[in-house]
C-alpha cells in the first residue's frame, strides 16, 4: 500500500481524486488537506461534496506544516492553484514523496513562460527540468521513474491527444496552423464562487483570445504553432474541442484513421469514433478522451471531448500514478 495525501482535497479536482484513490486497492489516503486558513478545515469531505456520503468519511485538514504532513507519505497529489503548487511541490519532493501536480506550475521548461502567463517568477528551475509532463498515452516510459509529474492542462490534453498522431505521421500541412476552438463548462474555473463562472451569468463566450496560458503549453509540447480559442459555456463540466486542419496533398481519410488507430488501439482511455464525432454527454463523468473526425478534400476536422475534471485533471493524474507504479493503467478509473 502507498500512503497518499491529497492537497486541495475540497476543490473540484481534489474531490474527484479522493473518489478514485479511495477505491484504489494499492492506495491508502492518509490525509485530505486544505490551506492553513481554510474556512472548511475540520469539515468532512462528504459535507462539502454530499455525493461522497457513505463513501469517504474523512475530514479535510489544514496544511500548516508540510514536513509534518509529509511524514510516512509516499505519494502527494497537489490539486491546488499554480502558485500554491509551485511553493508546495519542492517541499514534498525534498521529503522524498512522489508528487503529481495538477496545476500548471511545472508543465513547461521555460522560466519566462511563468512570468509571462502565470504572473510569478519560477523559483525552482531544477524541478522544472526534472518534471515529466504527464500526457499519459505518450509518456509511459518517462513516467516510470519520475519523481515530479506535471499533469497537463485540461484543454491541452484533448488538443494534444487529437493532434499528436497526425503530426507524428506528417499528415498535416502545418503551413496552415491547426485552429483549435474549445468550449468548457464552468467547473474549469474551480469551486470558488465567482460571478464570472456563475451559470446564471455565463452564456457562451470566447475568452483568452490569443493570450490564454494553454496556448503556449500546447505549442511547446506539440512543437508546431496553432491557433487556440477557449470558450466558456453555461454547463457544469466537460470540454469539446473542434480542431480544423489542412492535410498534406494526397492524405486520405483512411490515413487519418490509421494514424489514430496506431496511436490509440492499445490505449484504454482514448476512444476513437469510426464514424461521426463525439458529443460531450457521452464522456462527462468518465475518464476518457473521445476522438472523431471528418475529411473533405484537404480539409480535416477533428472533434475531441473529455471531462475537464477527469481526463482533463484527476483521472489523468491517477492514470499517470498507475503507470508510474506499474499498476494496471485504468485501476480505479473504470
Ligand atoms: N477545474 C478544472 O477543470 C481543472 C483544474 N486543474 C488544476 O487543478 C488545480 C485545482 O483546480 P480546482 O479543483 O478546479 O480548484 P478549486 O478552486 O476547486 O480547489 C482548490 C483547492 O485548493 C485548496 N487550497 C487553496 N489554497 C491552498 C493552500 N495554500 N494549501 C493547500 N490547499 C489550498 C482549496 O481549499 P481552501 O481554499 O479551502 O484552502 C481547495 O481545496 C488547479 O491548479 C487547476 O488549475 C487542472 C485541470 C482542470
Ligand atoms: C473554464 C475555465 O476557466 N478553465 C480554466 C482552465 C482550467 C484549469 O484549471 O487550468 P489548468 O488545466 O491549467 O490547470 C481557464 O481557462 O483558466
Amino acid at each position: 500500500m502507498l500512503n497518499t495525501l491529497i492537497v486541495g482535497a475540497s476543490g473540484y479536482a481534489g474531490a474527484e481524486l479522493a473518489t478514485y484513490l479511495n477505491r484504489h486497492p494499492h492506495m491508502n489516503i492518509t490525509g485530505l488537506m486544505v490551506s492553513a486558513q481554510s474556512a472548511d478545515a475540520g469539515k468532512r469531505l462528504a459535507e462539502l461534496h454530499p455525493q461522497l456520503k457513505g463513501i469517504i468519511d474523512l475530514p479535510v485538514l489544514p496544511l500548516d506544516n508540510v514536513a509534518e504532513a509529509a511524514k510516512g507519505v509516499d505519494v502527494v497529489f497537489l490539486a491546488t492553484a499554480h502558485a500554491v503548487s509551485h511553493d508546495l511541490a519542492p517541499q514534498f519532493l525534498a521529503a522524498g514523496c512522489v508528487v503529481f501536480d495538477l496545476s500548471g506550475a511545472f508543465r513547461v521548461r521555460d522560466a519566462a513562460f511563468y512570468t509571462d502567463f502565470y504572473g510569478f517568477e519560477h523559483q525552482h528551475p531544477e524541478w522544472l527540468e526534472k518534471a515529466v509532463y504527464g500526457l499519459a498515452e505518450w509518456q509511459a516510459g518517462a513516467l516510470a521513474d519520475a519523481q515530479l509529474i506535471a499533469v497537463p492542462g485540461c484543454y491541452p490534453t484533448a488538443a494534444q491527444l487529437a493532434l499528436k498522431p497526425l503530426l507524428d505521421n506528417n499528415l498535416l500541412n502545418t503551413a496552415q496552423w491547426p485552429v483549435i476552438n474549445a468550449t468548457s463548462g464552468v467547473s474549469g474555473a474551480g469551486r470558488k464562487a465567482s460571478l464570472k463562472s456563475s451559470v446564471c451569468e455565463v452564456s457562451l463566450q470566447p475568452y483568452g483570445i490569443f493570450n490564454h496560458r494553454h496556448h503556449p503549453e500546447i505549442v511547446a509540447h506539440l512543437g508546431t504553432p496553432v491557433i487556440f480559442t477557449p470558450h466558456l459555456a453555461n454547463f457544469p463540466r466537460g470540454i469539446l474541442e473542434t480542431i480544423t486542419c489542412r492535410l498534406n496533398a494526397g492524405v486520405t481519410a483512411q490515413d487519418v484513421a490509421e494514424a489514430f488507430h496506431n496511436a490509440y488501439h492499445d490505449k484504454p482511455l482514448v476512444r476513437l469514433y469510426k464514424e461521426g464525432v463525439p458529443a460531450l454527454k457521452d464522456v462527462v463523468g468518465l475518464p476518457f478522451c473521445d476522438i472523431g473526425f471528418a475529411v473533405q478534400g484537404e480539409h480535416l476536422i477533428v472533434v475531441a471531448t473529455e471531462d475537464n475534471l477527469l481526463k482533463g485533471a484527476s483521472a489523468q493524474a491517477v492514470q499517470c500514478m498507475n503507470l508510474r507504479f506499474g499498476f494496471p493503467e485504468t485501476q480505479s478509473l473504470l
